[in-house]
């Protein structure tokens, strides 16, 4: 396939630079129509062996950070050109609205340019060794040194970014990726391959497997030649790659139930318009997504007919209408199973503010108030359109209440008192405190990741080629 020709058609598998067909395949619907899309390949073992095998032996041929920084700048500027043929394909594989798909192409084109430019800045430092007795005659600098291959197993909600976010500094790093994208949504990372290899990736450097998770996991941890597994994915599959790695290096991004507090002295149209958008962009498919709301008694009112406002203006409907806010989820049992659970609330005393109704795989953007910390609403990931608001009159309360959670990836807090800000930013337990907007406040050259169940290790291409290089002392005796 030559880029010119991207779209939808029969994928194989992408091994060393070249189009794999084995004899099984799967199909890539449409997640609005239910339509099929696109074919992709179903790797058996003898494939995700090649695969490593492959990347293993890329890493034998020179390539320098400079030309790493020149291929990932390069394919940073083909992603912008195809921008509108990545964004479709997004739309479609994903369910997500056409104006959210181009800002996730735009974000993940970024995030190759930051990794190339941090190609170019990978340092040790100066160890003073000689200041130990009987060492005067030594000295000592540390090196960080490429890891080697790496599996990246990446999920659907952000299939472009979110592996941008894995083969950016993987690749700048100097190390061989093999990636497994999610199965219903791998068509961006596969036309991504084509687009690596014709910005002058060396072969066997990024390799894709499709087919069955489970299996493909299992194989890709079998094998003893793969040094390192980033996920990113649901708190399940992260801790069974955990267990199975021993002790290679992992580094897990996975769900959360994200909290916000509107507090009764901050601006509340701007909470009220940035919580409307940001617990319902793309579905709530968005790990930072604001699922627990948590607003001061004192405001509870005038916050709650605020949020109605702006969230029941969104349109639902054909992510490829340009007026779409949300499109479908991802798969009609996804819907289903968001409805069970709002269901099962208002059954337990939760009042609906606004949705609540679902339309195949479309779910209304859906309020709900009323609501108890032991709700699945509220104490599991909804990774769905829900919000969930509740009051509190009491700071130190209020910070309790958000870390009662299994989960820490972001917190946001509205206020414009700087001590109330500062004392969430020590005590609540997360990777990341928002002040004056959402949890789901991110750009990609931030450190991310989460502690509890929502994972360890960062991203960020900085933090990333951290996580995916090793350090090493180097000492002279002279
Ligand atoms: N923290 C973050 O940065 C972040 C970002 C996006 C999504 N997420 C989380 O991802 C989840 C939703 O994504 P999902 O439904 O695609 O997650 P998922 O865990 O079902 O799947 C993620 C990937 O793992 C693969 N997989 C499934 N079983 C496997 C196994 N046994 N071994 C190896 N791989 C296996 C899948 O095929 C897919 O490629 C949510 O929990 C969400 O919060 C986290
Ligand atoms: O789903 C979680 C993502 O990491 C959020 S973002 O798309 O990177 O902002």
């Amino acid at each position: 396939m030559a880029m010119a020709e991207i779209g939808f058609q029969q994928y194989g598998l992408w091994i060393h630079g070249e189009w794999e067909h084995p004899s099984h395949s799967m199909d890539v619907l449409n997640k609005y129509t239910q339509e099929k899309a696109a074919t992709i390949a179903v790797a058996e073992k003898v494939h995700v062996e090649k695969a490593v095998e492959a990347a293993k032996a890329a890493l034998k041929k020179s390539f320098s950070p400079y030309q790493r920084f020149e291929v990932l700048s390069k394919a940073s500027r083909l992603l912008l050109e195809w921008r509108d043929e990545f964004s479709r394909i997004l739309a479609i594989e994903v369910g997500k609205p056409i104006r959210e798909a181009r800002g996730e192409v735009e974000r993940a084109a970024l995030t190759l340019e930051i990794s190339a430019e941090e190609a170019k800045r990978i340092h040790g430092e100066g160890i003073p060794v000689e200041s130990a007795p009987g060492s005067e005659n030594r000295m000592a600098f540390t090196i960080r040194v490429p890891v080697g291959v790496i599996a990246a197993i990446t999920p659907f909600n952000v299939p472009l970014n979110l592996v941008c976010h894995k083969i950016g500094p993987a690749i700048a790093a100097g190390n061989s990726v093999v990636l497994k994208p999610a199965e219903v949504a791998p068509v961006s990372a596969l036309m991504l391959a084509e687009l690596l290899d014709e910005a002058g990736l060396p072969k066997g450097r990024f390799n894709v497997v499709t087919g069955n998770g489970p299996e493909i996991g299992d194989w890709l941890l079998e094998n003893k030649d793969v040094r390192m597994f980033t996920f990113t994915g649901s708190p399940r599959v992260g801790e069974w790659i955990r267990q199975k790695a021993g002790i290679r290096k992992v580094a897990l991004e996975l769900g959360n139930n994200s909290a916000t507090i509107v507090h009764n002295d901050c601006d509340l149209d701007k909470a009220a318009s940035i919580i409307s958008q940001k617990s319902f962009n793309n579905a709530g498919q968005v790990c930072i997504s604001v699922q627990r709301v948590y607003v001061h008694k004192d405001v509870q009112e005038t916050f709650i007919n605020k949020l109605k406002e702006k969230t029941e203006v969104l349109k639902v409907g054909n992510p490829l209408d340009e007026s779409t806010d949300i499109g479908p989820m991802i798969r009609m049992e996804e819907a289903k199973r968001v409805e069970s659970w709002v269901q099962e609330a208002v059954d337990q005393g939760a009042k609906i503010v606004l949705g609540g109704h679902r339309e195949g795989a479309l779910y209304q953007p859906t309020i709900l108030t009323n609501v108890n910390a032991d709700m699945k609403v509220c104490r599991q990931e909804v990774f769905g359109p829900v919000v969930s608001i509740d009051t509190y009159s009491d700071f130190d309360d209020v910070i309790a209440r958000v870390n009662d959670s299994d989960y820490g990836l972001q917190a946001g807090v509205f206020t414009n008192n700087l001590g109330l800000a500062m004392k969430a930013a020590r005590e609540i337990e997360v990777g990341g405190v928002i002040i004056n907007d959402a949890s789901a406040y991110r750009v990609d050259h931030m450190p991310y990741g989460g502690v509890k169940r929502s994972g360890t290790g960062k991203e960020g291409p900085a933090y990333a080629i951290e996580e995916m290089t090793e350090e090493r002392i180097v000492v002279f005796n002279v």
